[in-house]
């Protein structure tokens, strides 16, 4: 540990030009402003989830129903995102950062969440590549000589702090590990703020994994100290909440009145929002999800929660962000390629119909598809706000309708979500969080859904449709046949380096603890670094 001014301390590597003294000094005032109001946003959390436990329902809150019903708005749209129609994500390495602000997308979004596996040199060289992004001397070469430089047409820079639940223990203060969303924005926004702010263009953010609007209020505080602190005029940062929690889901038109100052939208997080929604029914056998495959957007409680998004957004004059298909084209493989595209293409057509005002997208090579649905719904429009939908009414039981998925429970699904959970958590422990599978993206969210999937066919004893139940001796079973199954496939030396042992042991613990573990990334975080 290294001492800093103020009771700060650092461990691992130093790297001053991004933890310079101002931008741990802005670190340390937001966690002694926030740090408190966060630890008891957490327990309120388990707090509500205890409730839930022993058979409470989620609803709409009524000691805010006067926000609901009210007429406000959030503020207009600043420079750079009125038109928002499609949006590419991915972690901040170099290569990635330029390609995606190259990438002919609307807006990037910087992700230090669900696509980045939180080593401390990834945080921290991650901020490094975002702070040369700003100041347009972003470059890089390739081992194999490719030069990599920024174009003149970039796109709109929004970035994703980590989530409220998640620590930075390299940056202790007063003796307490840091906030990772504190240290995210902190060192961002110290970095970067004023000069996005002199171009008008941000900071713009994605707030991850909110599960209240309590949550969304303490964001807002955090927008306006760093504001304050930074000489911006107020409501120059401008946020985009993901609704990806069940709970969020009840709570959308009182997150955006939170931030309204700040609000630009909000985005339909589909893959938390299914891990979210087995987690939060934890004990309701009434309420397993079936194989991922068939839960699909078309399902009545995910169409629900999406037409609710879009009427919310709508009504506040924000845009309605949709999510992310998991399919990635291939560049190797043409008919692999063709299908990922009609099926990107098919996904974006529905969300552009159902009124939202942009999408995301994975990978560079999905941009025009996307553009193209949204521009076909769009016609020259930056996007379609103006349409109202008071055709839809959704009601708390239509949210929480998770049956309506269906009851299609298999063998293959039970494979393929061990076999996700434990190819995944290879690859995070490994310092990636975003890798290809079976030619499905998949990251921290649809991890999560896996491993919480088998827990909960485990938990409830899930007959599968050959008429074997789900135990954990058959899960351990598959697990040691999907292992050999890659073992082979991918040959002993990459093998050998894959963290195998490290990612076995994780998953037995977020998969078949008796609890259901919160996140995984707290019991995986505890193998890195
Ligand atoms: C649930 C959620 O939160 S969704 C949001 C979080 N998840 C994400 O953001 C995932 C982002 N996507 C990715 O990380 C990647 O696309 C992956 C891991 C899925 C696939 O990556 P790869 O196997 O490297 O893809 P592929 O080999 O086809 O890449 C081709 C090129 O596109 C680039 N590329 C791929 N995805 C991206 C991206 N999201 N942003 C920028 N560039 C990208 C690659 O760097 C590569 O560049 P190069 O030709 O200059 O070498
Ligand atoms: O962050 C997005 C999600 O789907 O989860
Ligand atoms: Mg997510």
């Amino acid at each position: 540990m290294t001492a800093r001014p103020d009771g700060v301390l650092v461990s691992g590597e130093a790297y001053p030009d991004v933890l310079t003294p101002e931008a741990l000094a802005m670190v340390a005032r937001l966690e002694r402003a926030f740090g408190d109001r966060r630890r008891e946003l957490l327990a309120a959390r388990k707090e509500r989830q205890a409730g839930l436990d022993a058979g409470e329902e989620l609803g709409f809150l009524p000691e805010t129903a006067h926000v609901r019903e009210g007429g406000w708005t959030v503020a207009p749209p600043s420079p750079g995102l009125s038109d928002r129609r499609v949006e590419i994500t991915g972690p901040t390495d170099l290569k990635m950062v330029i390609n995606a602000l190259n990438s002919g997308a609307t807006g990037f979004m910087a992700d230090f969440e669900d696509s980045n596996t939180p080593t401390w040199a990834n945080m921290v060289t991650g901020q490094a590549s975002l702070t040369a992004a700003v100041a347009g001397t972003l470059s890089f070469t390739s081992p194999d000589g490719r030069e990599y430089r920024l174009g003149e047409q970039l796109a709109t820079l929004l970035v994703r702090p980590r989530g409220w639940h998640l620590d930075e223990r390299h940056v202790i203060v007063d003796g307490n590990a840091v906030s990772a969303s504190l240290f995210d924005i902190g060192v961002f926004c110290v970095h970067n703020a004023r000069t996005l702010a002199e171009r008008g263009r941000g900071p713009y953010f994605y707030l991850p994994k909110l599960e209240s609007h309590l949550e969304a209020r303490l964001w807002n505080d955090v927008l306006d100290l760093l504001e304050a602190q930074l000489g911006l005029e107020h409501g120059t940062t401008k946020a985009t909440v993901l609704i990806e929690t069940l709970p969020a889901a009840f709570e959308m038109d009182e997150i955006l009145h939170e931030l309204r100052d700040h609000s630009c939208s909000l985005n339909a997080g589909r893959w938390d929002y299914l891990f979210s929604a087995i987690k939060t029914n934890r004990t309701r056998a009434d309420r397993i999800l079936p194989d991922r495959s068939s839960v699909t957007m078309a399902v009545p409680f995910m169409r629900a929660y999406t037409e609710l998004l879009v009427k919310t957004c709508h009504r506040r004059g924000a845009h309605a962000m949709g999510g992310m298909a998991a399919f990635i084209p291939s560049r190797r493989d043409a008919a692999l390629n063709e299908r990922a595209l009609a099926k990107v293409a098919e996904d974006k057509r529905r969300e552009a119909t159902a009124g939202f005002d942009g999408t995301w997208v994975a990978h560079p090579d999905l941009v025009p598809v996307a553009m193209a649905e949204l521009d076909a719904v769009l016609q020259g429009r930056p996007h379609q706000i103006e349409r109202q939908r008071p055709d839809v009414d959704v009601t708390a039981e239509q949210l929480l309708d998770i049956a309506s998925a269906g009851t299609r429970c298999t063998e293959d699904g039970l494979r393929n979500a061990v076999s996700v959970s434990i190819q995944y958590l290879s690859s995070w422990l490994r310092g990636s969080g975003a890798v290809g599978v079976d030619n499905l993206m998949e990251d921290v969210a649809t991890a999560e859904i896996s491993r919480a999937q088998v827990w909960q066919w485990v938990h409830h004893g899930v007959t599968l449709d050959d008429g074997r139940t789900v135990t954990a001796d058959l899960v351990r079973q598959v697990a040691a046949e999907e292992l050999q199954r890659i073992r082979e496939a991918v040959g002993e030396d990459v093998f050998a380096a894959s963290r195998a042992d490290d990612a076995m042991a994780v998953f037995e613990e977020v998969a078949l603890s008796d609890e259901l573990v919160d996140f995984l990334t707290l019991v995986a975080y505890q193998r890195i670094d």
